[in-house]
């Protein structure tokens, strides 16, 4: 007989069970079902108005759910209170489109924000974390610099540094790569594996660029109608016979052709 006992399954950071949410007649969600083991990543594909951030803003206990469960880090959102709900938020660092860095402060005091604001850390520290969070983003240069003269990249970068200097075990991207040349999408794509490996976070993207999904992600979740149709890593998901994953995949190959060909033309 075998001694070898079963490897113990991976604990989840996040699980959604059976989640609905209506806007009056609106059903943005029609029963979604997702699992991010801790320490992964997890993006979420699907056309526009599929249902990614409603998921997302459940996620983050933005939004409560109509029906089904939401557990982040194994604790119920529908529990919660709001003093809950906003220590949970706390614990998550979130990334979205518009860095909402504050224009009148410095790159340092934009990144010590969270914690003179939330933290009773003595300043000496704090200098000691923001200086050390900006050296792992390669920004020690640009510490008193203000964010209008800084590039779009490295106002992202800013934005990561802010959002991860609390240490977040959950990290959450909506469209971070939104309106940036490729050179500044490759450094934020980089930006997400760093969290991942240098923080060990869990983390959600959402992102338009399948290209980038692909190479970031441990799971790819597609998102149609208001459901997870397809879920499972980047090898799975790319030989998925699932029709939609499918149309998805190949008008994703369309649209690059013909963006390649207009950028050769
Ligand atoms: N506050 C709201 N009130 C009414 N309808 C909403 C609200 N929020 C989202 N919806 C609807 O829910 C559906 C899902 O929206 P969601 O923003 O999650 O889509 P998405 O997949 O993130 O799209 P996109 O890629 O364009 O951001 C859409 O039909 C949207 O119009």
């Amino acid at each position: 007989m075998s001694t070898t006992s079963p490897s113990p399954s991976p604990k989840l950071a996040i699980e959604v069970r059976d989640l609905h949410k209506s806007f009056g007649d609106q059903q943005a969600l029609r029963g979604v079902n997702l699992v991010v083991p801790e320490g992964t990543t997890c993006v979420l594909l699907g056309v526009s108005g599929s249902g990614k951030t409603v998921l997302m803003k459940h996620i983050m206990g933005l939004l409560q759910p109509d029906r089904g469960s939401v557990q982040v880090e194994g604790e119920d959102i529908a529990g919660m209170n709001e003093s809950a709900l906003s220590e949970m938020r706390r614990k998550q660092g979130i990334l979205f489109q518009a860095n909402a860095l504050f224009d009148s402060l410095t790159v340092f005091d934009n990144v010590a924000f969270p914690l003179r604001e939330r933290t009773r850390t003595p300043e000496k520290e704090i200098a000691e974390l923001v200086n050390k969070t900006l050296e792992r983003v390669g920004l020690s240069h640009a510490t008193q610099r203000f964010p209008g003269e800084l590039s779009g990249g490295m106002q992202k970068r800013v934005g990561f540094a802010r959002a991860t200097i609390l240490q977040p075990k959950i990290l959450l991207y909506d469209d971070p790569t939104a309106g940036l040349d490729p050179l500044t999408t490759a450094a934020v794509n980089e930006i997400i594996t760093t969290g991942k490996q240098q923080l060990g976070a869990t983390s959600v993207v959402i992102t338009p660029d399948v290209a980038s999904a692909f190479g970031m992600a441990d799971h790819l979740a597609l998102m149609h109608e208001g459901r997870v149709v397809e879920y499972g890593p980047p090898d799975t998901f790319r030989e998925s016979q699932h029709p939609e994953v499918k149309a998805f995949l190949r008008n994703w190959l369309q649209r690059r052709a013909q963006s390649r060909r207009a950028a050769q033309a």
